[in-house]
Parts: C-alpha cells; structure tokens; sequence
C-alpha cells in the first residue's frame, strides 16, 4: 500500500533538525538573519548530513544554522506550526516534538518564553492539521546541571500544558547520563515522563544506566542494548520502550550498516520498538519513508507496521483521556485500511 496514507505515531522528532531549508530561507528573510547562501539546494547541503558523516559528533554539527534561525518568537512559532502542516501531510497522527530551549535564547529569550512560543505554534497547528502534538523538552548533555535543573523546572511549570516529558540528548560519548543524576531526580520527584538519548553513540551501560539511575521509561535509539543479553531481559521486564530511528542510526554510525540495524531483532525478541525519524531536514527523510525502510530493509508485514505504532501509542507520554481518543481515531483509521 501507498504508506503515506498508513495513520503513524512519531515519538523521537527534533524541531531544530527539521526545519526545511525553504522555511529557514524565509525567516532569515524576515528577520535580516546572514546565511551562508540563500539558494534552497545549496543551503540544504549545510543542514543535511553527507553519506560521509563519520560519527554522532559530525552529525551534531548540522544544527548551526536553524538555532540562528530559532531565536524569535515568531520564528519559534512558525518552525513548530510548519512541523505539524509537514507530518500531517505523511498522516502521522501525533507527534512528540523535542527541542533544548537553551539553545534558542542567544538573543535574550528566557526559557519560559521559548517554551511557551513553541507550544502556541504546535496548538496552531494541532488546530489547523488532523495531527495531535505534544512537547518534550530536552536537557543537553554539554550543558552543567544547573541549566538541566532549570529545565526540568520548567518542564515542571509546563506538564500537562502541552508539555510530556524531558529527554537528555546531545554528544553520548563524552558526556554519559550519570552527570546529570540530580536533574532527572528532580524530574522523578516532579512525575515528569523521561526519555534519554543511549546507547547510540556508547555503550549499553549508559541505557542501564538511563533506566535503572535516571528513571527513563523510553530509550532514544538504545542501538547498543543487544551487547547485553540480562539488560535485554530488564528492558523487556520493565516495558522499556525503544525509540529507534533507522536512517539517522546509519548516518551516526550508531549501526556499521544497514544490514546490521536491530530493530527486526528487537522486535522479534518482544522489545517494545517504534519507528521515528530523529530529524527529517538533517537525516533527510520522513516518517513515511521510516515505515517503507521497515517494509523494504527488514520485511516487516503492515499489521506489524500497526503494532509498531500502537507501541508507539502505548509509549506516547500523553495523559490517558488524550491516549483513549487517539487510540479510537487510530483504531477507525486502521479498519478503513483493513487492518
Ligand atoms: O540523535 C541524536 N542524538 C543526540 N543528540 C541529538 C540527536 N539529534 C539531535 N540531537 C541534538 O539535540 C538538540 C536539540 O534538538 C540538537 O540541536 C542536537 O544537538
Ligand atoms: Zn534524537
């Protein structure tokens, strides 16, 4: 079937790694932003990563030029409104989106404000779009725990206001989820859901590590779980959920190829798995062309496209009421399709 119209759940979506090169020339435009070049394909060549990329640190690299373009209320609103009229467009029928609000107050905003300015471009779009959107805010690795601890206070004043959850993301290899221990007790303390980026960029210790010290109930991308067979069987015990994002995990070098991805043997091992994409404009991709990936790479039949994204569903950090109309919507939706 055309895998566009199939109804799918994106739980790992970085704002500032999709926003398309069109929107960034646009707001650049309004707001007198230099960029290295105003030709769209050319500027897609400084915000999309090379088959080359080496490792998650080149990878990081390709976020420069949105965080220029994310400093303003406005701007802010319209990359996260134009997230939603996109992945509506592949049918995804809720969205997590996760940004650092740290990163978007180089011209003064407070991290309130660019919370709340994100959340009335989702609320925009959840209006305009047949898509629900919710956010997760992020922690980065390389910033100190005090600036972590802001943002799980913020999170914190947000929960439940389109608010989900926090997540901690950024360079793994130097920067391992113990150092920031005390933000994501306060999280715990606070009954914020946690996500944590693990076992992409090191070793399975840094997932046990996320789950058993940090409280994470889902792993981003968790590639590296397979080293250890007991923690295989904890994550499985525990109903961990894994955020895997297939073309992003080749591009990090989290996997050597595509052949050598986990996600079939994840799944058929029973570890609850999801499909994502981690960022459309950086990663080139989209949900859709994750889904086909499932199809095409590994065989995956499309009822068990459907139990992906009800694990999706299953994870998604919304609160019950919200879950329960979802499920009704996906549910009709998938019967429209026979499924
Ligand atoms: O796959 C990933 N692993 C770790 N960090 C990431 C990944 N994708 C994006 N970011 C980081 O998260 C920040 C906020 O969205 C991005 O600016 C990037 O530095
Ligand atoms: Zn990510």
């Amino acid at each position: 079937m055309n895998l566009q119209l199939f109804p799918k759940i994106d739980l790992h979506y970085h704002l500032d790694g999709s926003v398309s090169p069109v929107t960034l020339i646009e707001i650049a435009l309004q707001e007198n932003i230099q960029l290295p070049t105003m030709n769209v394909d050319k500027l897609r060549e400084y915000v999309q990563v090379e088959e080359e990329c080496r490792n998650l640190a080149e990878y990081l690299t390709k976020f420069e030029i949105s965080k220029k373009c994310m400093q303003s209320p406005r701007a802010l609103k319209q990359v996260a409104y134009k997230a939603i009229e996109d992945v509506s467009k592949q049918n995804v029928r809720y969205i997590e989106v996760r940004f650092a609000p740290y990163l978007h107050t180089e011209q003064g905003l407070r991290i309130d404000e660019v919370v709340s300015n994100v959340l009335s471009g989702l609320k925009e779009g959840e209006n305009d779009f047949a898509t629900m959107a919710r956010a997760i805010l992020i922690c980065m690795r390389n910033d100190s725990v005090e600036k972590n601890i802001e943002i799980i206070e913020v999170a914190a004043k947000f929960l439940d206001k389109g608010v989900v959850g926090v997540d901690l993301a950024g360079d793994e290899a130097n920067f391992p989820p113990d150092l920031n221990k005390d933000a994501f007790n306060l999280a715990k303390k606070y009954n914020i859901p946690i996500t944590i980026h693990a076992g992409e960029a090191a070793g399975s210790e840094n997932i046990y590590d996320a789950v058993v010290n940090l409280g994470a109930k889902r792993i981003g991308h968790g590639i590296r779980l397979k080293e250890d067979p007991h923690l295989v069987e904890l994550i499985k015990e525990k109903k961990i959920t894994l955020e895997l994002c297939p073309t992003s995990n080749v591009q990090t070098k989290a996997v050597d190829s595509w052949e050598s991805h986990p996600i079939k043997y994840y799944f058929d091992k029973g570890i609850l798995v999801t499909v994502n994409t981690d960022n459309t404009t950086v990663s080139n991709t989209n949900i859709t062309n994750e889904y086909r990936i499932l199809v095409e790479r590994y065989g995956f039949i499309l009822d068990e496209l459907k139990e992906i994204t009800f694990n999706s569903l299953n994870a998604a950090f919304i609160n019950n009421n919200d879950k329960q109309k979802l499920k009704k919507i996906l549910e009709k939706e998938y019967k429209i399709i026979g499924l």
